[in-house]
């Protein structure tokens, strides 16, 4: 038997929202959902209202809304804001927002563009607005932050647990490393509770309205340095910062590489020559950590996942056998770096990333720096 179609929105009462002209009622055509691309129609007029209202939008400002769907919020947004530019994942959602304003005066101001935002370069806007498809939640709200030039305020609606970590603090059971960047970049507020059934199809959980606005002044910071750092203490972050920086080769062995690059942009001279022969996986040992405790990375969050450089490292050291080998002078003067950084110079060595404040991270950045240290290459 054939699965029932759902109608693509169903609001109720105020126009434009829910009482649809001739034009907008070719809009609301008939196809069924893709719960894959987290498609939840808001279907209370009040509500997108509110969401609108809440961005405290200007005349002038050009808005970016994510995921517009058939249009609820969209329409609305046209009518408080110069122009709108709706990034949009489905080839048929953004044919029904495409024929809904068709005609009407605010086609004009409206730019459809077809792809995944996560992928797309975005144009300079003031205002971002979303009933955010859960799947991108984390990678959204990282790109956000992460823009050169960032919207005055972003305006996101999330499922109930994302929102949740966005405010928690050290010792939270939810602290992770998108709680600590979002809020060393941004001023985070609650907006208002969403319950599930004022979307069609209703999604499993609640959902919760939040704001989003850049810190005035940015940090002077570079974004790829702190996220790196915060990379690595938050794989795990029930371990000791110890053991994030000092029990794997591949952490390691990334920072040394890191370490080689700073050298060689600074005219700084590496001893290559070998020092020791030590057996790999004794090394490891030694300093308290086995690789595969991490390929478990049982305390990870979903957005702490294992890194990328963390599975070269591991493949490689399976390709080539992780036997006795020679562990050069610069890799005994990269683990002494971050050993003195860790030790002396921050007294974090002990320290669990779950615990560690915004200026820990801070610190722990610094003197990382300072010893020519770097997350980022
Ligand atoms: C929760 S629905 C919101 C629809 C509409 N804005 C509303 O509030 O009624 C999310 C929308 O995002 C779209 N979407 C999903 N993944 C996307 C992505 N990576 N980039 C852009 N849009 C995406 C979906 O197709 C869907 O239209």
């Amino acid at each position: 038997m054939p699965k029932a179609k759902r109608k693509v929105h169903g609001g109720a009462d105020s126009s434009p929202y829910a009482k649809p002209t001739a034009k907008s009622t070719a809009a609301h055509s008939i196809f069924k959902m893709n719960h894959d691309l987290g498609q939840h129609v808001l279907k209370n007029p009040g509500i997108a209202n509110a969401i609108v209202q809440k961005a405290n939008l200007k005349q002038s400002d050009h808005v970016l809304e994510v995921g517009p769907g058939t249009g609820n919020l969209t329409v609305l947004i046209l009518k408080a804001a110069k122009a709108v530019t709706a990034v949009e994942f489905d080839p048929r959602m953004a044919a029904e927002l495409t024929k809904r304003v068709q005609g009407t005066p605010d086609a004009k101001r409206l730019k459809v563009m077809l792809g995944d935002v996560i992928k797309t370069e975005l144009p300079h806007f003031d205002v971002c607005i979303s009933n955010t498809p859960y799947q991108i939640s984390s990678p959204l709200v990282f790109k956000l932050l992460a823009l050169p030039n960032p919207p005055r305020c972003s305006i996101l609606m999330f499922q109930r647990e994302f929102a949740l970590r966005l405010f928690a603090k050290p010792g939270d059971k939810l602290y992770s490393r998108l709680s600590v960047n979002v809020q060393m970049w941004a001023k985070v507020s609650h907006v208002m509770k969403v319950g599930r059934n004022n979307f069609s199809p209703p999604p499993q959980v609640e959902s919760n309205v939040v704001r989003i606005e850049p810190r005035h002044p940015r940090p002077q910071l570079s974004f790829e340095e702190f996220d790196g750092l915060l990379r690595i203490a938050f794989v795990r972050k029930n371990r000791t910062l110890r053991s994030s920086f000092l029990g794997t080769t591949a952490i390691v062995g990334m920072l040394e590489r890191n370490y080689r690059l700073w050298c060689s942009q600074n005219d700084v001279p590496v001893d290559d020559t070998p020092l020791t022969e030590v057996n790999d996986v004794d090394a490891m040992a030694v300093d308290g950590e086995d690789e595969e405790e991490w390929a478990g990375f049982s305390d990870a969050d979903e957005d702490d996942e294992l890194p990328d450089f963390f599975k070269q490292e591991r493949d490689a050291r399976k390709q080539n056998g992780a036997g006795r080998k020679k562990r050069g002078r610069v890799t005994e003067l990269v683990r002494e770096k971050i050993r003195k950084v860790l030790e002396d110079e921050t007294q974090l060595v002990e320290k669990r990333a779950r615990l560690c404040d915004e200026g820990d991270f801070l610190r722990l950045l610094y003197a990382f720096n300072q010893e020519g240290i770097h997350f980022s290459s």
